[in-house]
């Protein structure tokens, strides 16, 4: 597995080793002991969640302000941007985003740590996006950071506006939002 650098330190794309043969491919979605040694972080997955999109849509910024979770999301039909933005007030890297097009075709993955808030917007017919979580949802913690604050200025490749849900267009503003101490 191959680690690529994003704009944040802390946020990793990860390239997993793909084998191509007559019948199609093989990979390792998922293995703890290379996740650990590419990484060096020491995490352990609880929850896995599938969501399906249709283009345009929007799903974020979220996060737990208790019980964060930390992400390893992909996707394994379509294509989208996913965005990460830091909201731990004691990082260096805090109000900053990162992004990566994490794709069907690229078979990327991002690890979005604890502490950042998370979104992804589609950019292909539909998207089939797959994701493992450090901790479980749990919805009375759920925060939501508006997608477009312009604190944030996360640069989405949108022509027209986003498909949001009627949560996510009560997003909160960068200042508004509860950040982790
Ligand atoms: C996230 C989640 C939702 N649900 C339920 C609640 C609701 O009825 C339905 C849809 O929930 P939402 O609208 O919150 O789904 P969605 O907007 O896809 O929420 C997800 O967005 C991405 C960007 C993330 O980073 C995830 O952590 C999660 O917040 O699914 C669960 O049962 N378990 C879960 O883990």
């Amino acid at each position: 597995m191959q680690v690529i650098a994003t704009s944040i330190p802390d946020v990793l794309i990860l390239a997993p080793k793909v084998f191509g043969d007559a019948r199609g491919f093989f990979l390792e979605s998922f293995n703890a002991q290379t996740f650990k040694a590419s990484t060096g972080l020491d995490v352990q997955f609880v929850q896995d969640n599938h969501s399906r999109s249709g283009r345009g849509v929007l799903r974020g910024l979220h996060y737990q302000l208790h019980q964060p979770q930390g992400k390893l999301v992909r996707v394994v039909q379509g294509e989208v941007f996913d965005v990460a933005v830091d909201m731990r007030r004691q990082s260096p890297t805090f109000g900053q985003w990162a992004g990566a097009h994490l794709s069907a075709d690229n078979q990327r993955q991002l690890w979005v740590p604890p502490g950042f808030a998370h979104g992804f917007v589609v950019l292909s017919d539909t998207a089939d996006f797959l994701y493992k979580t450090t901790d479980y949802y749990a919805p009375q913690h759920e925060a939501c950071l508006q997608w477009n604050d312009p604190t944030v200025g996360v640069d989405w490749p949108l022509a027209t506006p986003p498909s949001l849900s009627a949560k996510d267009q009560q997003g909160l503003s960068w200042s508004d939002a509860p950040k982790f101490d």
